[in-house]
């Protein structure tokens, strides 16, 4: 194992990045097709603005077809272990067999910063088909400074794949990735041992899997019937090395067929999707994107828009999926929603979506929080009443401050420990779209420090 960390040490002490905390917007289905869309006829991506992109959806586009479930996986883990190369990938061979349109690397890394630092900033949607089923895959950032993009990614996700790089072995994303795909509800994962054409010994392999194996455990997941599918994604992308690329990302498809499953669907329940991304169309209006957690939305439907400030009702005038359009969108669908008379500030990301009067929007509640240990890369030190993490929940993302219930004895000298399981009062700095068991996670200066789940409201907004 020393061996495997000493590795894992150069290669992170090798990467020059540099590291800047801007708050960068995630690209969206819409917002993927800002500068390219694929174009039927001459079945090429070819630049497109995004204004452009949305109103041809309207114009030409063909129906969403319903005919194969539809999933929403993607990929996450350690910076550099070869995320993107993966998705770009797993869209090369299918594409092979016409299940998907190939989306080269540049194109899902596609914006300067992510090509001058050759790291993925925002994270990137592709769509893809296996024999059974319709994928919608999103291809997070691993780098610690833009887990936010990563949370935002894998709240959107229904299975993941996590890669892992051979040469390094399981890293501080590859376990913090675990923990908040835990958090925000993915059930099952595949594993994606990477870059095997860099390691010729297979007892690095083996390490490499039996440690994966027990990482899972740790996190509540499968450890032992996990699949874990070793290959080279670099391979596959350059038609090499059959048996370490477009096998293994076959076997890896089919994987995922198997292993992962379909969530039933809340589409008794009444209609919430979180605003992920907010685009404006001139001449049409607003655009939010975003996966809708649970319910049916009709074209034409009445929807409230809550949190941050905001609560108002408006119409649902258009809805489209990976540039098709829909008369429906249902629980799972990761679509685009545009709405009546509604201006691009008075909505953003953080707010919901909603059947109107189904939800409302919270400022105070009761939870049940895990503050982290520092193993798990949490604090190292407790701390007390009044302090203010950010606090994440679906899309949002609010300071908070926390302190015990009423009534809890010697309240401003308690302190509450790394490890400690406790029940604290979170108010929330702006209000937000929650009710009981709603999850949420706890971060502070890049570190996820907490995970917690409300247990009652004391304050609406
Ligand atoms: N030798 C080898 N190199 C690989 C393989 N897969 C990816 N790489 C290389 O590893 C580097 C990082 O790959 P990316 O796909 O950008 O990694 P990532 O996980 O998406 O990185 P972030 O999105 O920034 O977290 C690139 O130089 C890839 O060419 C592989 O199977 N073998
Ligand atoms: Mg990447």
């Amino acid at each position: 194992m020393s061996m495997l960390r000493l590795a894992a040490q150069r290669t992170v002490a090798s990467r020059a990045i540099c590291s800047s905390t801007r708050a960068v917007r995630p690209l969206s289905l819409l917002a993927r097709g800002r500068s390219t869309a694929w174009n039927a006829s001459t079945r090429t991506f070819a630049p497109v603005p995004l204004n452009a992109t949305f109103r041809r959806g309207y114009a030409d586009a063909s129906k969403f077809s319903r005919a194969k479930p539809h999933m929403n996986i993607g990929t996450i883990g350690h910076v550099d272990h070869g995320k993107t190369t993966l998705t770009a990938a797993i869209t090369k061979v299918l594409s092979d067999s016409g299940d998907a349109q190939f989306t080269d690397y540049s194109q899902i890394d596609k914006a300067p910063e992510e090509k001058a630092r050759g790291i993925t900033i925002n994270s990137a949607h592709v769509e893809y088909e296996s024999g059974s089923r319709h994928y919608g895959h999103i291809d997070c950032p691993g780098h610690a400074d833009y887990i936010k993009n990563m949370i935002t990614g894998a709240a959107q996700m229904d299975g993941a794949i996590i890669v892992v790089s051979a040469t390094d072995g399981q890293m501080p994303q590859t376990r913090e990735h675990l923990l908040l795909a835990r958090q925000v509800g993915i059930k099952k994962l595949v594993v994606f041992i990477n870059k095997v054409d860099m390691v010729q010994d297979p007892e690095v392999l083996e390490l490499v899997d039996m440690e994966m194996r027990d990482l899972l455990s740790t996190y509540n997941f499968d450890g032992e019937n996990t699949p874990i599918i070793m290959g080279s994604a670099l391979a596959a992308l350059e038609g090499r090395d059959d048996e370490v690329g477009a096998t293994k990302i076959r076997e890896l498809v089919q994987a995922c067929d198997e292993w992962l499953d379909v969530p039933a669907r809340d589409l008794d329940k009444p209609f919430l999707m979180p605003v992920e991304d907010v685009f404006s169309i001139s001449g049409r209006g607003t655009v939010s994107t975003g996966r809708v957690e649970r319910g049916i939305a009709n074209k034409g439907d009445e929807v409230e828009i809550v949190g941050l400030g905001a609560s108002f009702k408006t119409t649902l005038t258009g809805i489209e999926m990976f540039h098709k359009e829909l008369d429906r969108g249902e629980a799972g669908d990761n679509m685009g929603c545009l709405l009546r008379g509604v201006k691009r500030e008075q909505i953003k990301r953080g707010q919901v979506l909603i059947a109107p009067g189904s939800m409302k929007a919270v400022k105070k509640f009761q939870a049940q929080i895990y503050v982290l240990t520092k193993d798990e890369g949490g604090r190292y030190t407790p701390f007390m009443s009044n302090y203010r993490p950010q606090l994440f929940l679906r899309t949002a993302d609010i300071t908070t401050s926390l302190s015990f219930p009423e009534g809890t004895p010697d309240a401003e000298e308690r302190m509450v420990m790394p490890g400690d399981n406790v029940e604290m009062v979170c108010d929330l700095v702006h209000d937000v779209a929650a009710e009981e068991g709603s999850r949420f996670t706890l971060r502070e200066g890049g570190k996820t420090i907490g995970t917690g789940i409300v247990t009652k409201v004391l304050e609406h907004a």
